[in-house]
């Protein structure tokens, strides 16, 4: 909690502040991260480019909340970033492959989970897949929120489904949907190997599962 309000801190000051560069850079800046090359290169670009809202050409619509523009190239920059971070096979933005193995070795996952994702990550589509901090995070928000019902749209081959249907109780319902039937035969085994296949109620098209709802 701390780490968040430190960081929502920072952001309100960047966010009031026009002198301060753009997020990522102020973030890496702040939180000391190691970036690569083109990371560096993504976020000098970043840095240098007119503030949010200030584009040019200017955005047709001019926005009021700076971080909303899409057209600026600190977005695209930040695009940039983001398909760089997807190629390596890391998920979270701006961290060095260290502080990710340090974040990896601490999240607590399951061993169901765990056996999914390698059997996930030979199959096409897998950088798809949430990372195991993401699934956490949905995890807790489902424990904090006291959640029952949770709908997913995309279950691919089921992780973050799985670990939404083991973080809720015995008596929640998970509605989730996946067009492709390879992946989701792979999903519904590991929702029976994990013990959870009762509470995941599956459906291959949206549109079955909008009327079933
Ligand atoms: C980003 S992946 C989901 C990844 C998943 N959350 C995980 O952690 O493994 C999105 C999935 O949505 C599925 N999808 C896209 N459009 C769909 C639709 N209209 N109905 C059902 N599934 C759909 C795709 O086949 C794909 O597997």
């Amino acid at each position: 909690l701390e780490c968040w309000r430190k960081s929502a801190n920072a952001m309100r000051r960047w966010a009031v502040s026009p002198s301060l560069p753009p997020p990522a850079a102020f973030a890496a800046a702040t939180l000391g991260l190691g970036v690569g090359p083109p990371q560096a290169r993504a976020l000098a670009s970043a840095a240098t480019s007119p503030p949010l809202g200030h584009c040019s050409p200017p955005c047709p619509r001019p926005r009021r909340r700076r971080s909303l523009c899409s057209s600026s190239p600190s977005s695209a920059a930040m695009t940039a970033l983001a398909v760089e971070e997807a190629r390596r096979g890391r998920k979270q933005l701006g961290m060095d492959p260290p502080l990710y193995d340090y974040l990896l070795s601490n999240v607590r996952e399951h061993p169901v989970l765990r056996d999914l994702r390698e059997e996930t990550a030979s199959m096409r589509g897998s950088q798809m897949q949430v990372s195991p901090a993401q699934a956490q995070l949905l995890a807790m928000l489902v424990q904090i929120l006291g959640a029952d019902r949770c709908i997913e749209v995309g279950v691919y081959t089921g992780y973050s489904s799985l670990a939404v249907a083991l973080a809720l109780p015995e008596s929640g319902r998970l509605v989730a949907c996946e067009r492709d039937e390879r992946s989701l035969e792979v999903a519904k085994r590991y929702y029976q190997l994990a013990g959870v296949a009762h509470k995941v109620i599956v459906f291959s098209l949206l549109l079955d599962m909008i009327s079933w709802w």
